[in-house]
């Protein structure tokens, strides 16, 4: 775990104590976007996306490019499950890196900005042509993911439909900060008071898609948009993972009726599965975070069923 200042990498865990024990989060810094007439047009093979099987953002692009029908145009790198005194790393195949035979994923961000000062992760959105980073924020990867290839693959689904924007924003909003983010506002928390605030607001928060899916299919409706997508990728790592490791363990998903079967309905979503590596998730997060969990054991259990049947969508279910 570390961070690149002024081109040089430095080991370093997260500094809580500025913020009183909280966890912070800063912001990505490569910004682009893939569209006609700009530097970075849509062409197949010639991005190239770099991700973590155990990251639950890198996991929104990869779901993405799946339900997009990319993968014949945007090829892929998987990391290494560890992320220790280098950060993440490449390994032997299929974990290599296949453009520049690169060990450690901040070479490329320095093959990017040789200056770059912040933190190296993942996803990564990369342009051969270039040689560059296009953008490294989920948040807006998939957003490109959505809609700039579309002549290309002529896949037309759309996850953020006019209609529904600012619908979805103000979902994404609040998951973000209080799901999303919450979790590891709570596992990476340093005092006792930093963790109890982000572990309330992320219960309250789960309280309330509870109570959005006893009532509607979907967060933002009856369709399913990027805001169902960025939630399950949050909740198919808390059972495993989050409820131990981050200490957020009030419930667990499978005791909410409602979003266990929401869970499963989208674990379920032709391509999704694949894109569910729970081995990476698990070793990654218990192996990883020697602050946390210092033996590095990865705990054997739970078993979970994704594959049981769900009622989402049928007559009888706790839906209304
Ligand atoms: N806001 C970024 C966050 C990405 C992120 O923090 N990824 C984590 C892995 S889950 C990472 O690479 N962390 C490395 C680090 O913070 O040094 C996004 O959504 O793309």
């Amino acid at each position: 775990m570390g961070l690149l200042v002024d081109g040089q990498w430095h080991d370093k865990w997260y500094d809580t104590k500025k913020h009183g024990g909280r966890f912070v989060r800063s912001e990505s810094q490569f910004r682009n976007t893939v569209a006609q007439g700009t530097e970075f047009e849509p062409e197949s093979g010639r991005y190239h996306l770099y991700v973590s099987y155990a990251c639950p953002w890198a996991h929104r692009a990869l779901i993405f490019r799946k339900l997009k029908g990319l993968e014949s145009h945007i090829d892929v790198s998987v990391v290494h499950p560890l992320m220790l005194e280098n950060g993440w790393e490449f390994s032997d195949a299929p974990l290599n890196e296949p453009l520049y035979d690169a060990d450690f994923l901040y070479q490329l961000y320095l093959k990017a900005d040789p200056e770059y000062t912040g933190r190296v992760t993942v996803p990564v959105l990369w342009d051969k042509k270039n040689q560059t980073i296009v953008n490294n924020e989920s948040a807006e990867i998939i957003r490109i993911f959505n809609s700039a290839f579309n002549e290309l693959t002529g896949n037309t689904s759309d996850f953020f439909p006019a209609g529904k924007q600012k619908q979805i924003e103000e979902v994404n909003e609040w998951v973000y900060n209080d799901i999303n983010n919450g979790v590891y506002r709570s596992g990476f928390a340093t005092t006792q008071h930093a963790y109890e605030e982000a572990y309330e607001s992320l219960f309250a928060a789960l309280d309330k898609v509870e109570n959005i899916l006893s009532q509607s299919r979907y967060l933002a409706g009856d369709v399913l948009t990027e805001a169902d997508w960025r939630l399950f990728t949050t909740l198919v790592r808390f059972d495993a993972v989050y409820f131990g490791h981050f200490k957020t363990n009030k419930k667990r998903i499978v005791d909410y009726p409602n979003m266990w079967n929401y869970l499963l309905e989208l674990y379920q979503y032709p391509g999704v599965e694949e894109t569910v590596v729970m081995d990476h998730i698990k070793t990654h997060y218990y192996a990883s975070h020697k602050t946390i969990n210092p033996t590095q054991i990865v705990p054997k259990g739970p078993e979970i069923d994704f594959h049981q049947a769900h009622n989402r969508g049928s007559k009888g279910s706790s839906q209304s």
